[in-house]
């Protein structure tokens, strides 16, 4: 692994069937940075978070971890060692509360975020503590006894932020997350996602909205047909006349 990385991708093929949906896909992330994931419809941007998650398999190519290779790692393994998880569909429980939600997050569906849950255990006191903090943290401390089918589309997306800050991870993964969120509302989220981003934490986000990438990136990758078509500072990729192209009669 190159020095200074936190994430490897080196030569990802993945296909299904006949369909080549990524070809020789090679990135890297580095700690602390804020890496936006653009491209057209159908480019391949949600199968790489689910690959670089280990939802996905590729056929060959390899994914270092922190200096680990956990190519082969399932998804609850990878995030066990803090590369975080994606979430575009809303997958929060309406009828709990935000705090339920969040320390059922923490331990993951299984033993630790049940037990948090339940009140069960030794640890669960201090998962609900740590849940509690880490809805604080995302400006929703005073919130966390209500059902989560109360909030805002933002709010939601906080509550899933809150998830992956507790589940420690050092890679937060999101894949859209202005998606629903009404427009008075993107400000703030697009703070805490700066916020995200520590000196030992970095965040890939998959983003159609390009005010919202420009403001959060530090280094955009841009996808086209399964391939990295261009990477790099946002005003050098937004100038590159090849994306231009590829993006012609899309939204830019
Ligand atoms: N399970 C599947 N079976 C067949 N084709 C698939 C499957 N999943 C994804 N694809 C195809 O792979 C390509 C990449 O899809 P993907 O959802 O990763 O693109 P995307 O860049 O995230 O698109 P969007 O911006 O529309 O969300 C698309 O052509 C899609 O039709």
């Amino acid at each position: 692994m190159s020095a200074g990385s936190a994430l490897e991708l080196a030569d990802i093929q993945y296909r299904i069937g006949a369909a080549r949906i990524l070809t020789d896909v090679s990135l890297r992330i580095a700690p602390g940075e804020i890496v936006c994931l653009i491209g057209p419809n159908g480019a391949g941007k949600t199968t790489l978070m689910n690959v670089i998650t280990g939802t996905v398999q590729p056929q060959s190519g390899s994914i270092t971890w922190q200096g680990r290779d956990v190519t082969r790692h399932g998804p609850h393994h990878r995030s066990r060692l803090g590369l975080g998880r994606t979430f575009q569909t809303s997958y929060l429980f309406d009828q709990l509360t935000l705090l339920e939600n969040v320390a059922l997050g923490a331990g993951g569906p299984h033993a630790s975020g049940f037990r948090g849950l339940l009140g069960i255990g030794a640890n669960a006191r201090h998962l609900r503590e740590q849940a509690g903090e880490s809805l604080e943290m995302v400006g929703l401390g005073a919130k966390a006894h209500q059902r989560v089918s109360s909030l805002s589309h933002a709010e939601r997306r906080k509550v899933e932020i809150a998830i992956s800050l507790v589940s420690g991870a050092d890679m937060v993964l999101l894949d859209e997350p202005m998606a629903g969120v009404s427009a008075e509302d993107v400000p703030d989220l697009v703070e805490l996602i700066q916020r995200l981003a520590t000196p030992t934490t970095s965040v890939m986000l998959v983003e159609h909205h390009m005010d919202v990438v420009l403001q959060l990136a530090h280094r955009l990758v841009v996808l086209h047909h399964g391939e990295v078509l261009a990477e790099g500072h946002p005003d050098d990729v937004m100038n590159n006349r090849e994306v231009q192209t590829a993006y012609m009669g899309e939204e830019l």
